[in-house]
């Protein structure tokens, strides 16, 4: 039987300064062997969700390319269903399975361009995507382990409302600055570091010159 929430993990790789971004949207702060670390990781799980901003940012596929193995199911966070005809997600969308999760402030021109496309569009949210819902309905479709890749308001939102269980964190050795760059975790944040999640540092592994940090949330 289906578990009620599947297992979700928050991937990303950061800057020192917990950047995951610079100001003209460069945000492959990975190694070539973290890549292929991150491209097993995708081997294995269920879904890759990921939000509105990171497909219009990156541009991104979401496969499976450094190593052999399964393609998971690609699922978009975008509540108004904005993401463009010509991104490489929709445009793949024949060959690599994709839900689409928008919520009840899609237009209907905007449920007419996604209907376009093979993908699955789940409706679930009044104005932003429920994402406890979403990850209910992912359980249904015995969708057991999702990787979250972003981008920091997304992130936000799962470790705000207590969806996640692991932290997958690439420590990269670089150094972003700017006021205005995307953090690993964007949103209004907490107050109070008693609100934070408890993590447990399960294991570093040293990639050269990247530290690949695990954590389990407590
Ligand atoms: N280095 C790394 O590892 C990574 C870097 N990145 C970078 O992160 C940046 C993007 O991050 P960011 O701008 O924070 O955007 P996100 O990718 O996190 O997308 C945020 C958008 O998701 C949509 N959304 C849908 N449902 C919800 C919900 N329930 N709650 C909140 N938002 C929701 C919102 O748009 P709407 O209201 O229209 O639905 C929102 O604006 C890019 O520059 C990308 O390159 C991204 C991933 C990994
Ligand atoms: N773990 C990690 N390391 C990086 O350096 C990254 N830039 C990301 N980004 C995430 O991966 C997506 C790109 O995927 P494809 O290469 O197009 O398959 C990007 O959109 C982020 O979600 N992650």
């Amino acid at each position: 039987m289906a578990n009620s929430k599947p297992h979700v993990i928050l991937s990303a790789a950061i800057s020192i300064d917990g950047k995951i971004s610079t100001r003209s949207g460069d945000s492959k702060l990975s190694s070539s062997e973290d890549f292929i670390r991150l491209h097993k990781l995708r081997s294995k799980v269920d879904g890759i969700i990921v939000g509105k901003n990171t497909v219009i940012k990156d541009n991104p596929l979401l496969t499976v390319r450094h190593t052999k193995g399964k393609n998971p199911v690609r699922i978009i966070l975008d509540s108004k269903g904005n993401i463009s005809s010509k991104s490489k997600i929709l445009q793949t969308s024949k060959q690599i399975p994709t839900i689409i999760a928008v919520s009840k402030t899609i237009s209907k021109s905007n449920l007419q361009k996604l209907n376009k496309f093979p993908v699955e569009v789940i409706i679930t949210g009044e104005k932003s995507v429920n994402i406890k819902s979403l990850l209910k309905k992912l359980s249904a479709k015995d969708m057991n382990t999702l990787l979250v890749e972003g981008g920091g308001t997304i992130n936000w939102e799962f470790i705000k409302q207590n969806l996640f269980d692991e932290m997958i964190i690439t420590l990269s050795p670089y150094l972003i600055g700017g006021n205005n760059t995307i953090s690993l975790v964007q949103g209004i944040g907490f107050d109070k570091i008693s609100k934070s999640p408890h993590l447990r540092l399960k294991s570093i592994k040293r990639l050269k010159n990247h530290l690949v940090l695990n954590y389990l949330k407590v």
